[in-house]
């Protein structure tokens, strides 16, 4: 069929220990999303990859949600709406499938309406279906991402870092919806936990900003998500301090989790190997990738 699309998203890493809901960077690994519309028929989905089989092909697709909500915005009227996701993005790891596809969704469907939204509507839309702005930001922007609520809308500041990193993402083969993560998390912190994370996450960014990648070991510490998260993941601790023991800069959960990152300037295959084998001294299997900081976020293919 004609008055079709098809985006490519990053994955995003969100968080980065400290900046809890504020921090993401968008990954080398990708998802493509195809979009057709007819002024006819339902909703037809195809899924290749991660996700066939279980993501879902109605109205409570959230790929789906972000169309018809360009579609409501924008005054169009179509009913037929013909989906292909290509996935390698794996589902509710920490690597922010859920906002790759809000993004797939509101880029492709304005694309094929006239265009007549700027990335920064598109980023106050997915951060209103997504929740928070940390993962949708780099997956729009592409690089290292600041972004926070204000009003409503999303305030965000997206850099490069000056010199390079890798990220290695060692990948569990367990499930964590971000929002049964979410549910584990108290309502309020002591003071003296919030003080600790605005240290960390301004140390965090000036370090991510100035390259003084050293800081990382202590900057991507937390204490707001990741200690009440920690017993969702088996071998959390061990993992991430097996990680700074084979020589990487530092280690956090990745988004919601359960994947754990580290980021390293030399050795990623002896880290995401040393990852592994402390997961499994827990009887969890895991793999891991090495990425690279996507500096494009969405693009049309
Ligand atoms: N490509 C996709 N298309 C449609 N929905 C998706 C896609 N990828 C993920 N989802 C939805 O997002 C959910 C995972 O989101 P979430 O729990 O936030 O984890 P993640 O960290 O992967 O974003 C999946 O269970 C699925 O419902
Ligand atoms: N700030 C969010 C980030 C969730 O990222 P995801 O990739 O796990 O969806 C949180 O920590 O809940």
């Amino acid at each position: 069929m004609a008055n079709a699309v098809k985006i490519r998203v990053p994955g995003t890493t969100a968080n980065c220990g400290p900046g809890f809901d504020a921090v993401g960077i968008a990954c080398t690994i990708y998802n493509e999303l195809e979009l057709s519309l007819s002024n006819e028929g339902g909703i037809s989905l195809e899924v290749i990859g991660e996700g066939a089989g279980a993501i879902p092909s109605d109205n409570s697709n959230v790929a789906v949600k972000a169309i018809k909500m360009v579609l409501a915005k924008t005054g169009h009227n179509y009913q037929g709406i013909q989906l292909k996701l290509t996935n390698n993005i794996p589902l509710a790891r920490g690597l922010g499938s859920s906002a790759a596809a809000i993004v797939g969704g509101l880029i492709a469907a304005n694309e094929l309406t006239g265009n007549s939204l700027t990335k920064e509507n598109i980023l106050d839309m997915a951060t209103a279906l997504e929740g928070h702005p940390d993962n949708v930001a780099p997956a729009i922007f592409g690089g290292i991402t600041i972004s926070i609520l204000d009003s409503g809308n999303t305030q965000y500041l997206r850099f490069l870092p000056p010199s390079g990193f890798s990220m290695v993402v060692v990948i569990p083969a367990f499930n964590l919806s971000t929002k049964a993560a979410r549910k584990v998390l108290p309502d309020s912190v002591p003071f003296s936990d919030a003080a600790f994370n605005v240290g960390r996450t301004a140390l965090l960014v000036g370090a991510l900003c100035s390259g003084e990648l050293k800081l990382l070991s202590s900057a991507l510490e937390d204490k707001l998500h990741q200690p009440y998260r920690e017993k969702l993941i088996p071998g959390m601790a061990q993992v991430l301090s097996a990680a700074r023991q084979a020589g990487a800069l530092g280690a956090a959960l990745s988004g919601a989790g359960p994947c754990l990152i580290a980021f390293t300037s030399s050795n990623p295959e002896e880290v995401g190997h040393a990852m592994v084998k402390a997961f499994r001294i827990h009887n969890v299997e895991a793999k891991f990738h090495i990425l690279n900081i996507d500096t494009q976020g969405a693009i049309k293919l």
